[in-house]
């Protein structure tokens, strides 16, 4: 399998900057993730590693091979599309065989069936090899063109959002497969989504791209729990994180515009022994400095006693939770608690919140205070 690595890369068009300084090291037999919005530089950074889109400045590097001078046949990497390109009128079968039949490397006839069984079994579409193409579902026909990278055995998979055009129920079952079978063959994928739940279900490492930079690289866990700023803060998690503007003063948090108090240090009888806040990264070098702080709706809890007031605004029922909006002045906030939680539309109710997961934010960079170091 494969190393890749991209080295300060950039890529204009016209006037148009569509990467810049991008760096991304995906280690031989990682699946990683690069999550961006739409027009973020996702297909672009693909197609430079498929040897598709030539960079600007900057390079591509394959197994530690600068790889400038490699057309896309000489990479050996195969791409899966968000629109399938299967022939029509041509069986399963046929299709899955096409790509191993070019006359230049045309393998032997046993080589090419036993590929083809594999790769049918490896995606559960063996009952399907003798039917024609047009008579597939959207997910059967998705098999089909991840079965037509597999066959190949490429040192590299690249995969352009191949399960958005799918149903909700689909996309979630081809997930698993798709990370199953990453698992199986060892394979290095770089798999390109807008949709975050794609990515953190199913990377080892995501990569987030905003506007052509690579904003955060990290595990899931990483990405979702230290997030590096305002923007993968609230771009990472559904619903997204709280994000209240503030001030410390003399170790309390003031938030911005209702001025209500977030103590830094929450008592350790009403509050489950949490002590510090933000991760203990609280220092005078903060005081009176503008920031936002960062609450994961989760981390948000309904309490008699806690210490913020607050009206409940909107009621979600999502099944095994509810999302409520919490109202305090003219802030508004998501609380994700137990479906159990019996509120009603305007009901007064106090809230706290786990001290030891906010993230603080300076307010002008929108960079995480533990990130800036
Ligand atoms: N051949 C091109 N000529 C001019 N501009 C281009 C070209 N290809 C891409 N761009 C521009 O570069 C930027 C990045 O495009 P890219 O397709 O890589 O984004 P993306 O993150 O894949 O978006 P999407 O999720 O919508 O596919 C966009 O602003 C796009 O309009």
């Amino acid at each position: 399998m494969a190393h890749i690595q991209l080295k300060n890369i950039s890529k204009t068009f016209g006037n148009h900057t569509a990467l810049s300084n991008l760096n991304l090291d995906i280690a031989d037999g990682e699946f990683f993730v690069l999550l961006g919005e739409t027009g973020a530089g996702k297909t672009t950074t693909l197609r430079m590693v498929a040897g598709l889109e030539k960079p600007t400045e900057g390079q591509v590097f394959i197994d530690g091979v600068d790889v400038a001078d490699w057309g896309a046949a000489e990479r050996d990497v195969a791409l899966v599309l968000q629109q399938y390109s299967l022939y029509p009128r041509y069986t399963v079968r046929q299709n899955l065989e096409f790509p191993l039949k070019p006359k230049i490397r045309r393998l032997p006839d046993a080589e090419i069936k036993d590929r083809v069984a594999r790769a049918a079994r490896t995606l559960r579409i063996e009952h399907l090899l003798d039917r024609k193409t047009d008579r597939l579902s959207g997910g059967e026909m998705q098999r089909v063109s991840i079965g037509r990278a597999i066959v190949r055995k490429p040192r590299v998979f690249l995969m352009d959002e191949p399960l958005s055009a799918l149903d909700a129920k689909l996309r979630e079952a081809l997930r698993t497969e798709l990370k199953n079978l990453q698992m199986q063959l060892g394979a290095t994928f770089l798999f390109v989504t807008h949709d975050q739940i794609e990515a953190m279900s199913m990377g080892d490492k995501v990569g987030v791209l905003n506007h052509g930079r690579i904003v955060q690289t990290g595990t899931p866990h990483e990405i979702y729990n230290n997030p590096r700023d305002t923007y993968v803060a609230s771009f990472v998690g559904s619903p997204p994180m709280n994000l209240i503007d503030g001030r410390l003063v003399n170790d309390r948090a003031v938030m911005a515009p209702v001025n209500f108090e977030l103590p830094l240090t929450i008592g350790a009888k009403t509050f489950g022994g949490a002590k510090t806040f933000g991760g203990g990264r609280t220092s005078g070098a903060t005081d009176g400095r503008p920031l936002v702080f960062g609450i994961r709706p989760e981390d948000v809890y309904l309490e008699s006693g806690a210490p913020v007031e607050a009206r409940v605004h909107d009621v979600e029922n999502h099944g095994v939770e509810k999302i409520l909006t919490l109202r305090v002045g003219d802030t508004m906030l998501r609380a994700t608690v137990p479906a159990t939680t019996d509120v009603a539309i305007e009901q007064p109710v106090r809230f706290a919140w786990n001290p030891d997961k906010v993230v603080m934010f300076d307010k002008g960079s929108g960079v995480s205070l533990r990130h800036a170091g």
